[in-house]
C-alpha cells in the first residue's frame, strides 16, 4: 500500500486540497444545516404558539358557551394547515376533550405529557403545545393543545443535506478539477527542478541554471537552487583547476622521480668521483661477459690496478689532490681501452679494474696493461705541482684463470699484488704462484698487527759522526722486526705495508717514544750531547694530534726537545708545501731539530727550502755511493753542501762507506757522516757499548782529531 508521504507532490496537492475542501464544506454544511434546524424549530415554536392562540382565541366564545360543535369548527379551521395533525381543547368542566380535531387519514396520536400552560412537549414525530383558554371575564375556563406534525421538519433536514450533499459533491468535484489544474503552478517549477537536478547530476554540468518566474517560496527556492549550483559551479571550477595543478604536479614529481631514479640507478652503478662504473656494474658486465663468451667461445680478461704510493700522496696532498689524481687516472684508463664493450671500473679508493671482452690471446692483455703504465708515467699537474703514481697491475683470463666473476676478481687482484712484491709500476699474470703473495701479505700484515701487540720490534741505532772533530754526535733509529716466524726483518720489508694498512702510525710513535727513552740514557754514558734522529713517515706527519702528542711525549720523559731530530723525506715536505711549513715551525716551536732525509732524490723548490724552519739536509746515499768516481755525484754532492751552507742548514752525508768518500766529503766540508764505513745499525746495547768504547779513528781514518775522545776533549 502506497504511503502518503511517498505519493507525489501532485497527489499529496489534490488530496490536501480535496480534504480540506471536503473537511470545510462538511462543517459549514453541518453548521448551516443546524443553524436552519434550530431555526425552523424555533420558527416551528412560535408558528405553533400562534396557532395555538388564535384557534384558542377563535374557540373561547364556544367554550365559554360550552357550544362543542362551534369549538370543533373552530379547531377545523386548521384543517388548511397540513401540519396540525391534532387540536383539543379541554373544559374545567369535564375530563374528557370538550372538542377534538384529527387530521384526515390521521390515527388519531397520543398528547405527549400533562397539558401545561406554555408548555411544549417534543417527540421524534410531533411537538405539543398548549395553552389556557380564558373567559371574556379572563377565567380560566379551560385548555387548547395543538399537536404538530415534526415531518416537515425532518423533510426539509432531508433537503438540506441532499442540498450540502450535492454542494460538498460538486465543491469536491470542482476543488478536485481545479487542484488538479492549479497544481501544475507549485508541481511544474519543482519538477523541472527535479528535472534539471537529475540533468546535473549526469552531465556535471554545473553551468546549467533553472529559469526563474516565480516570486514566492518556489522562487525561493529556484533561487537558492541557482546559487547553490553557482557555488557548485565555483568549486567545481576550483577543484578543476586543483586537479589540474594536481595532474600537472604528479606529473613533474612522476617526471622527477624518474629522472631521480635513473640518477639513483645511475649512482647505484657508478663510482660518483670518477663516474666510471662502480663494482656492482663491473660485476654485472663481467658476468654478462662470462655468458657471451661462454656463447661464442671466447677469452676474457680482468686488470686489477692498484696506484702505487696512492695513499702517500692522499696523506701528504689531502682529499683534494687524491680525489683529482684519480679522476685524472679514471680518464688515462679510459683512452687505454679502444673496444667499445671494455669496461673500465672503480672498485674503490685507488682500486680500478678494466674488462676486456674478446681477447684474441691473453698477451694481448699483457698490451693493454703496458699502454696503461704508459699512460700514467706522464705526471699529473696540480696545483702548478707534478705528481707521479705508479700502477701496480694484476691480470687474469677467463675462462683459464676462473669461470665466475669472484674467482677472475680474486685472481687478477693476487696478480696486482705479485706485481707490488716484485718492484710496482709493472704488470703480472695471475699464476697459481700469486695466490700464494696475496696470501702472504695478508698473512704479513696479520703478524705486523700481532707484532705490534707482542712488541716484536726493536730499535737499532746507526752512530752518526762530526766529520771535523771526528766525535759522535748522536745516532738515527732504524727500527727492525723480530718475527718469530721470519728471524729479524728490515724495515725495506715492511714498512710500505704498514705504510698501506695505516700501521705506521702505532709503529711510528713507539719508535719514536723508545728512541727518546733510549736517548736519554745515552746521556749517562757519554759526557757529550747526543742526538737521536727518528724517521717520521707521511701518514704519521699528517696526523692531526702529531704535535700534541710529540709536545706530550717529551713532557713525560722530561727530555730536553732539542736532543730529538725529525727525519722528513723530501718527497714528504715538498708536495703540500704551505701547509708543511706550518707543521714544521710548530715542531720547530716546541724545541726539536728537523732534518730533510733523502736530500736531492725528490723535486725540492729551492724558494720553499729557504722558507721551511729545517735545520739539516741529508744527503742521499744513492749521491754518496759513486764518489769520488762520478764527476756528476760529486758535482751534486759539492753543490748541494754549498747550497746547504748558504742557507745556513748542515749537511749529513749518508750511506759513507769508503775512505774515499770519507775524504771526499771533508774535502768539501760536508758536516757529518753516518754510514757503514763507521757503523752499521745496532742494537740499543751494542750502541751503548760504543759509546763506552769508541773506535780510534785517527788510527782507521788518518784524522789525528777523530777517535779516541775523552771526556775533557
Ligand atoms: N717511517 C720510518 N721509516 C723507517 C724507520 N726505520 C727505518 N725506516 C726506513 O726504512 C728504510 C730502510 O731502512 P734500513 O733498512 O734501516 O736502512 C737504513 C740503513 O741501514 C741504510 N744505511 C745506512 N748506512 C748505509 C751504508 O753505508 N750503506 C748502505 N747500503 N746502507 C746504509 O740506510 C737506511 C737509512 O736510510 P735513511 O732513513 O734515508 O737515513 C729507510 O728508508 C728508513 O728511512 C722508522 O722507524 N720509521
Amino acid at each position: 500500500m502506497v504511503r502518503f508521504k511517498d505519493l507525489s507532490i501532485r497527489y499529496k496537492l489534490t488530496l490536501i486540497m480535496l480534504l480540506i475542501s471536503s473537511v470545510v464544506l462538511l462543517l459549514s454544511s453541518t453548521a448551516f444545516m443546524v443553524n436552519e434546524l434550530l431555526t425552523l424549530q424555533a420558527t416551528m415554536d412560535s408558528d405553533l404558539r400562534t396557532k395555538t392562540r388564535i384557534t384558542a382565541s377563535s374557540a373561547a366564545s364556544a367554550l365559554h358557551f360550552h357550544d362543542a360543535e362551534t369549538a370543533t369548527y373552530a379547531l377545523k379551521a386548521l384543517e388548511a394547515d397540513h401540519s396540525i395533525v391534532m387540536a383539543q381543547i379541554f373544559s374545567n368542566r369535564q375530563s374528557e376533550p370538550f372538542a377534538t380535531y384529527v387530521r384526515k387519514e390521521t390515527a388519531k396520536p397520543a398528547l405527549l405529557g400533562d397539558i401545561k400552560a406554555h408548555q411544549f412537549y417534543y417527540s421524534h414525530a410531533y411537538l405539543q403545545f398548549s395553552m389556557p383558554m380564558q373567559s371574556p371575564e379572563n377565567e380560566h375556563q379551560g385548555d387548547i393543545v395543538l399537536l404538530l406534525d415534526r415531518n416537515l421538519l425532518y423533510q426539509r433536514i432531508r433537503t438540506y443535506v441532499s442540498i450540502a450533499f450535492g454542494i460538498v459533491l460538486v465543491s469536491v468535484l470542482i476543488a478536485f478539477l481545479l487542484s488538479t489544474a492549479l497544481q501544475g503552478v507549485i508541481t511544474r517549477p519543482i519538477l523541472s527542478l527535479v528535472d534539471l537536478t537529475h540533468r546535473v547530476s549526469h552531465e556535471k554540468n554545473y553551468a546549467l541554471r533553472a529559469t526563474i518566474d516565480h516570486h514566492d517560496e518556489i522562487g525561493i527556492l529556484v533561487n537558492g537552487f541557482n546559487e547553490m549550483l553557482q557555488v557548485v559551479e565555483q568549486r567545481d571550477e576550483e577543484l578543476e583547476k586543483h586537479r589540474e595543478h594536481l595532474e600537472q604536479t604528479v606529473a613533474n614529481r612522476t617526471a622527477e622521480l624518474k629522472k631521480l631514479n635513473l640518477k639513483l640507478t645511475y649512482q647505484a652503478y657508478h663510482d660518483a668521483l670518477t663516474n666510471l662504473p662502480n663494482r656492482a656494474l663491473f660485476i654485472k658486465r663481467v658476468e654478462q661477459a662470462i655468458h657471451h663468451a661462454d656463447e661464442n667461445n671466447e677469452l676474457l680478461a680482468v686488470l686489477f690496478i692498484d696506484l702505487d704510493r696512492f695513499k702517500y700522496i692522499n696523506d701528504t696532498l689531502g682529499h683534494a689532490a687524491g680525489d683529482r689524481l684519480l679522476q685524472e687516472v679514471a680518464q688515462r684508463l679510459l683512452t687505454c681501452t679502444n673496444q667499445p664493450e671494455d669496461t673500465v671500473a672503480r672498485l674503490g679508493g685507488d682500486e680500478f679494474t678494466l674488462l676486456l671482452r674478446n681477447v684474441r690471446e691473453p698477451a694481448n692483455a699483457g698490451i693493454v696493461a703496458e699502454h696503461i703504465i704508459k699512460a700514467l708515467t706522464l705526471p699529473f699537474s696540480f696545483h702548478e705541482q707534478e705528481l707521479y703514481v705508479t700502477p701496480s697491475i694484476g691480470i687474469s683470463i677467463y675462462p683459464k684463470d676462473g669461470r665466475d666473476v669472484g674467482s677472475l676478481m680474486k685472481n687478477a687482484d693476487a696478480g696486482m699484488y705479485m706485481a707490488k712484491n716484485q718492484g710496482r709500476n709493472n704488470y703480472r699474470f695471475y699464476t697459481s704462484s700469486a695466490n700464494a703473495a696475496s696470501a702472504a701479505r695478508l698473512n704479513m700484515e696479520h703478524k705486523l698487527r700481532q707484532a705490534l701487540e707482542f712488541e716484536q720490534f726493536e730499535v737499532w741505532y746507526q752512530p752518526r759522526f762530526d766529520i771535523r772533530t771526528g766525535q759522535i754526535v748522536g745516532a738515527e733509529a732504524l727500527v727492525r722486526w723480530r718475527s718469530p716466524d721470519f728471524n729479524l726483518v728490515p724495515p725495506a720489508q715492511f714498512i710500505p705495508l704498514a705504510e698501506d694498512t695505516g700501521l705506521i702510525i702505532p709503529i711510528g710513535e713507539w719508535v719514536l717514544r723508545t728512541a727518546c727513552q733510549e736517548n736519554m740514557k745515552w746521556q749517562s754514558i757519554y759526557p757529550h750531547s747526543l742526538n737521536v734522529s727518528v724517521n717520521l713517515s707521511a701518514r704519521q706527519f699528517v696526523q692531526e694530534d702529531l704535535l700534541n702528542s710529540i709536545e706530550k711525549m717529551i713532557a713525560d720523559l722530561s727530555m730536553n726537545p732539542s736532543r730529538l731530530e725529525l727525519e722528513l723525506t723530501e718527497s714528504l715536505i715538498m708536495p703540500n708545501a704551505e701547509d708543511t711549513i706550518e707543521t714544521l715551525k710548530a715542531l720547530k716551536k716546541l724545541g726539536m731539530q728537523i732534518s730533510v732525509d733523502d736530500f736531492g732524490t725528490g723535486y725540492s723548490s729551492l724558494s720553499y727550502l729557504k722558507r721551511f724552519p729545517i735545520d739539516t739536509l741529508k744527503i742521499d746515499q744513492s749521491f754518496v755511493r759513486d764518489i769520488p768516481e762520478d764527476e756528476d755525484d760529486c758535482a751534486l754532492v759539492t753543490a748541494i753542501i754549498a747550497m746547504a751552507h748558504n742557507l745556513k742548514l748542515a749537511v749529513v752525508a749518508e750511506g759513507v762507506e769508503t775512505i774515499e768518500q770519507l775524504h771526499f766529503l771533508r774535502n768539501y766540508d760536508c758536516d757529518y757522516v753516518q754510514g757503514y764505513l763507521f757503523g752499521k745499525p745496532m742494537p740499543a746495547a751494542d750502541f751503548h757499548q760504543l759509546l763506552k768504547n769508541p773506535l780510534n779513528l785517527s788510527e782507521q781514518f788518518g784524522y789525528s782529531y777523530c777517535y779516541p775522545l775523552s771526556a775533557e776533549t
